[in-house]
């Protein structure tokens, strides 16, 4: 097991350095693997809400905006290869803090900064392109005329971000805003701020212009919600709950400002009967205990063809058992503790409920025996579910699948579209034919054939329903903080005439 470093004590990152929050306040870092106290974290306000969109909004027209919104594109990509640096230099002990603030697996934690490094350097080739694209022709049906397109940054953003990424979910909102030339307040979760603050020091470091990125933590209620509504910020980009989301977006409403919204789901596994059952099983898992299942776009209903269910769920079973779940620091660790005592109860209450409702708790449902600290449960599979249950309609954000069997393909869609959420979907078949019927059958922005959760910069990730709306990733993730002006000119030198001339006299 890797030595704990220490944890460093951080200001907010405002205007290019650290400052302490205005009322002093500081909120605690609690270890969810262990539920130790191991550092603190500044607890923004208000006040400091005002400073830091002030700091943005200086840096967003500094200079006419000559060193950063009108800079050519290739002067920010360069500051975003400098991060993507610094962030694969330190990507060992950035890991480890992440680690010991959310509970993940090392293994994890190690893949996700190297997503976050690939993000910031996929931006810096998309911020160099976009010079490219400025003053593409339109073409216009008069030859008086001739029009052209500008793409602008929006101006200033609020990135309000989750804590089951919580490097990586701020960098896909960070890296893009900052490639189209935004500047940008960060405000990421109270249950895991460590790495996205050490971002704040990677900017110091790389010399990245004040005011282009301020990282302010805090409560949602005390932070989040005053960036939400502040009158100066141009636009707010948003992954959490599907609650918290109806509030930002009812804030961002009454100054008619955009907002993208990446919020819960339910997604589906469709698993039919023509399948290698481990591989499906290993998936399946994949999809539903990795990141102990806090991952929006997890697959947690799953649907088996009712000729293989039974044998599929010994597997599954049996797969389960060898899940090596301990303090997520060990080697080798798959099931780490989910993020906090908040949502260890949650997850044991949906649980509970699902047991009082009826439903079989095949496998897990409560803590590892050999674990008698820290917020950790078992990998739990719930069959004999009725679609009225909780467990099937509500986000449970925990390492808990449940199971319903199907007959018949349409059978099979009907159930996977029985749910308010629309983020992803997956299938699992050897047929080609029948997996492109229920990849545009699925009413989700993502769906997976033959797999579960891999995920790529380059291609679009959001959802539809009340998953939310907006794409991120991939060129859409850049268009979310781009405007578009058209600019029309008239080239004749004939007068318009549309109005008559008075006479000269
Ligand atoms: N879709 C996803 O990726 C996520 C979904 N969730 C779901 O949400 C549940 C609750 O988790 P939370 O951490 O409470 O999620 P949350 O949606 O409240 O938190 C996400 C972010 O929003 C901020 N926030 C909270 N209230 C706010 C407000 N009124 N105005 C502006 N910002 C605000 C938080 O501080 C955090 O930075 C989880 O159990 C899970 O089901 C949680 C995290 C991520
Ligand atoms: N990096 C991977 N594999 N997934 C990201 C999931 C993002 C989310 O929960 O919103
Ligand atoms: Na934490």
């Amino acid at each position: 097991m890797a030595a704990p470093p220490t944890i460093p004590r951080r200001g907010l990152f405002i205007g290019g350095g650290w400052r302490e929050p205005a009322l002093g306040r500081r909120l605690p870092v609690v270890n969810p693997a262990t539920e130790a106290t191991i550092g603190d974290i500044p607890a923004a306000t208000a006040e400091d809400v005002e400073i830091a969109v002030a700091a943005a909004r200086d840096a967003f027209s500094r200079d006419g905006g000559r060193h950063w919104s009108r800079a050519p594109g290739a002067v920010r990509a360069k500051f975003l290869r400098a991060i993507a640096a610094k962030i694969n230099d330190r990507k060992s002990d950035l890991a480890l803090l992440e680690t010991l603030d959310s509970g993940k697996p090392l293994d994890e934690t190690n893949a996700d900064m190297e997503d976050v490094a690939a993000c910031f350097e996929y931006y810096a080739d998309l911020a160099e392109a976009l010079d490219e694209k400025q003053r593409s022709p339109i073409s216009l049906p008069m030859e008086n005329f001739k029009s052209h397109i500008l793409k602008e940054p929006i101006g200033v953003v609020g990135l309000i971000t989750p804590w089951n990424y919580p490097l990586l979910m701020a960098t896909w909102k960070v890296a893009p805003s900052l490639a189209a030339g935004c500047t940008a307040v960060l405000k990421p979760s109270e249950l895991a701020s460590l790495t996205c603050l050490e971002l704040g020091a990677i900017c110091i470091e790389v010399g990245l212009p004040p005011g282009v990125l301020n990282i302010i933590t805090g409560l949602g209620t005390e932070a989040g919600a005053p960036l939400s509504s502040h009158p100066h910020v141009d636009k707010v980009a948003f992954t959490g709950s599907t609650e918290t989301g109806k509030r930002i977006m009812t804030a961002a409403a009454q100054m008619v400002k955009p907002v993208s919204l990446e919020l819960g789901g339910k997604s589906p596994l469709i698993v039919f009967d023509d399948v290698d059952i481990d591989k499906a099983v290993e998936w399946a898992m994949f999809g539903i205990f990795a990141n102990a299942g806090q991952v929006c776009s997890a697959t947690s209903r799953l649907l088996l063809h009712e000729k293989i269910a039974k044998q599929f769920l010994d597997r599954l079973v049996a797969w389960a058992k060898n899940i090596k779940i301990s303090n997520p620091l060990e080697e080798g660790c798959r099931l780490g503790s989910v993020v906090s005592e908040g949502q260890y109860e949650k997850i044991k209450k949906f649980i509970s409920t699902a047991r009082s409702e009826g439903a079989t708790i095949l496998y897990g449902g409560a803590r590892p025996q050999h674990l008698r600290r820290g917020f950790f449960i078992e990998p739990t599979i719930i069959t004999d579910v009725t679609t009225s249950m909780q467990i099937w309609r509500e986000e449970v954000f925990g390492p808990v699948i449940c199971v319903k069997e199907f007959r018949t393909e349409s059978e099979a869609v009907e159930l996977a579209n029985d749910t308010h959420y629309g983020l992803a979907g997956a299938v699992i078949s050897n047929d080609q034919e029948r997996c492109e019927r229920i990849s545009k059958a699925l009413h989700s922005g993502i769906v997976w054939i033959n797999c579960s959760q891999p995920t790529f910069v380059q291609a679009p990730w959001g959802g539809n329903k009340r998953s939310g709306f907006g794409r991120e990733l991939g060129e859409w993730g850049l268009s979310n903080y781009l405007t578009v002006k058209q600019v029309t000119k008239y080239c004749s030198d004939e007068p318009w005439g549309w109005y008559q001339s008075p006479s000269k006299l």
